[in-house]
C-alpha cells in the first residue's frame, strides 16, 4: 500500500515528431497526497498537458509508472482504466468541451450515462451540482446561451457530478477574464476544502497562489516543487484579494 494518493515514478513520455523523438516528459518523480490542490505551471510546450493526460490514464507513458490509490494505471486493461477514470476522476478542460445541442442539464448528466442510475436520480444529482455552481435558473439553456464563465462552471459541474475524489483541470481559466477566473478559482478552492484533490495545469503563474502546493515544469522536467503546503496566511491574501468580487451564487454544502 502506498501512503500517497498519486505517485509518479521515473516518468518519461516521448512523442514522434517527423522521425525525431520529442521528450514531452523527461524523467519526473513526485507524489500528490489526498486533499491537496496542486498547480502545475510552466511555459508553453513544457509538458503540462501531457503530464495531466498521463496522470488521467489517457496517454500511456513511454517509461515509468503512475499509481493512483496504489493502482498502477497502465498495468490495467483499457476497460479497467475506463472504470477507474469514471470512478476516480473528473476532468475540466480549457475549451469546456460542452455538447452544443444539449442543455446545460443534459450536458451535466452525460458522465452518469454508464453508471446505471435511474433517470430521476441522474437528473436530481445533475441539478444539485448545477445549483451548486450557481446556474439553477439556466439549467435548460444551451451552452451558447451562457457566458464563458458560466460555461466553465457547467464544465466543473459535469466534472464533479459523479463525486470523483480527484479533479484534473487543464487551463480552467485560460479563456476567462481575470475577474471570472478568480470566481472559478474560488469554486475550485471550495471543492478542495470539501475533500476533492485537485491538480490544475496553468501557464498563468497568477493562478498558482490559489493552490496549496505548486509544481513548476520546464522542458519536460520538474524545475521546482514546493514540498510544503502554501501557508494559510498566503491563502488569506488570496481571499483578501477577492473581497471586492461579487458573492458567488453557490450552495457549497449540499454535495
Ligand atoms: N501528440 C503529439 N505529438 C507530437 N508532439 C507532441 C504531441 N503533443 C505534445 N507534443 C509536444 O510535446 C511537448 C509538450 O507538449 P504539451 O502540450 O504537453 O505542453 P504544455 O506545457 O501543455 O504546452 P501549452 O502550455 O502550450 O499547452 C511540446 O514540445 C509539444 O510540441
Amino acid at each position: 500500500m502506498t501512503d500517497h494518493l498519486i505517485e509518479i515514478h521515473g516518468l518519461n513520455k516521448m512523442y514522434d515528431s517527423g522521425g525525431t523523438g520529442v521528450a514531452a516528459i523527461d524523467h519526473m518523480d513526485f507524489f500528490i497526497d489526498d486533499g491537496e490542490f496542486v498547480s502545475v505551471t510552466g511555459p508553453s510546450g513544457s509538458g503540462k498537458s501531457t503530464l495531466l493526460s498521463v496522470m488521467g490514464g489517457m496517454n500511456r507513458p513511454t517509461r515509468g509508472t503512475v499509481r493512483v490509490d496504489s493502482l498502477d494505471l497502465y498495468a490495467l486493461t483499457p476497460e479497467q482504466r475506463a472504470d477507474f477514470r469514471s470512478e476516480y476522476l473528473g476532468f475540466i478542460f480549457q475549451s469546456f468541451q460542452l455538447i452544443p445541442y444539449l442543455t446545460l442539464l443534459e450536458n451535466v448528466t452525460v458522465p452518469m450515462a454508464v453508471t446505471g442510475r435511474k433517470t430521476k436520480e441522474k437528473r436530481d444529482m445533475a441539478m444539485a451540482v448545477i445549483e451548486r455552481v450557481g446556474l439553477a435558473d439556466k439549467a435548460l439553456r444551451l451552452p451558447d446561451q451562457l457566458s464563458g464563465g458560466e460555461q466553465e462552471r457547467v464544465a466543473i459541474a459535469r466534472a464533479i457530478v459523479n463525486r470523483p475524489p480527484i479533479i484534473l483541470a487543464d487551463e480552467p481559466t485560460g479563456n476567462l477574464d481575470s475577474r471570472t477566473a478568480l470566481e472559478i478559482m474560488a469554486l475550485l478552492q471550495e471543492l478542495n476544502r470539501e475533500g476533492h484533490t485537485i491538480i490544475m495545469v496553468t501557464h498563468n503563474r497568477e493562478m498558482e497562489r490559489h493552490a496549496t502546493r505548486s509544481v513548476r515544469v520546464r522542458d519536460g522536467r520538474i524545475e521546482t516543487i514546493s514540498m510544503e503546503k502554501i501557508e494559510d496566511d498566503e491563502l488569506n491574501t488570496t481571499a483578501d484579494s477577492r473581497k471586492d468580487q461579487p458573492e458567488l451564487e453557490m450552495n457549497l454544502d449540499d454535495l
